[in-house]
């Protein structure tokens, strides 16, 4: 039986700033962003995810109720890997976060959905919550392949999940990433409803009503509202507008609209 978390479900907004900033960057968007957000932690949960060379500033600089968030981990736990982090360490180091599959993960490192699988096991063994992102890309739109590319990146992670209540799904459509163009609220709705059904469908209702599937690609101050009004959004992966100012303003956005 499949684990689903007892608690009410929050909302979730991540910031992932990717392969970005530097030493003033981390502390100035700390101080004078981040930590001056205002949210209710009942209704929202905030993690951000900077380059692992940053993670211990950012840890020690963020208020406790902002969690640090690995964007990545190793998806062997035993051999040596120069340059690579194990879900071990991050969890040692007393994060509880971690993205896997994101879409430049997939496009640039050739990490297949069985490695994506991996890695959630990983994060499962390690006790990690995984931020798993999924989506397609425009040809697959395009060519009407867009359910069957989401069900292949669903089905393929299935396995490696017991608990459930450790699982976050980031629908991200590879077009909407970095290039100003957000999905609609329709087609992002679609895209979400989709994979709650498959949830329902391959794992129990219990655990549909209880995962946060949350949106990426190109979410901004702008769009926020449109798209956290939509019923199946249960938060944002925020890329490019998490290095600015207003990712203040997509967190109380998403603070004012959670349930
Ligand atoms: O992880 C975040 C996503 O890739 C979205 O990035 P973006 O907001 O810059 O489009």
């Amino acid at each position: 039986m499949a684990a689903a978390s007892a608690e009410k479900k929050r909302y979730l907004v991540g910031g992932n700033w990717k392969s970005n900033g530097s030493v003033t960057f981390v502390r100035d968007m700390i101080n004078n962003v981040l930590n001056k957000m205002k949210f209710e932690e009942s209704k929202l949960e905030v993690v951000i995810a900077p380059m692992i060379i940053h993670v211990p500033s950012a840890k020690a600089m963020l208020h406790s109720h902002l969690h640090v968030c690995a964007q990545n981990i190793a998806a062997e736990g035993k051999k040596a890997q120069t340059g690579e982090v194990k879900a071990e360490q991050v969890q040692d180091f007393g994060l509880k976060w971690a993205i896997v599959g994101h879409s430049e993960r997939r496009q640039h490192y050739l990490e297949s959905n069985e490695l994506v699988a991996e890695k959630v096991k990983r994060c499962q063994e390690c006790h990690l919550t995984a931020i798993v992102c999924i989506g397609e890309r425009l040809e697959e739109r395009e060519a009407g392949q867009t359910h069957d590319v989401l069900k292949q990146q669903l089905d393929a992670v299935k396995a490696s999940v017991k608990d459930w209540s450790r699982i976050v799904i980031a629908y991200e459509p590879v077009w909407a990433i970095g290039t100003g163009k957000t999905a609609s609220p329709e087609i992002a709705q679609e895209a979400h409803e989709f994979i709650r059904k498959w949830i329902q469908g391959s794992v129990s209702d219990a655990v549909a009503n209880a995962t946060r599937i949350i949106y990426g690609g190109s979410v901004s101050d702008a769009n926020a509202e449109s798209l956290i009004t939509q019923k199946d959004i249960d938060g944002f992966l925020v890329g490019g507008a998490s290095l600015t100012e207003k990712f203040g303003t997509i967190v109380e956005t998403v603070n004012k609209f959670a349930p």
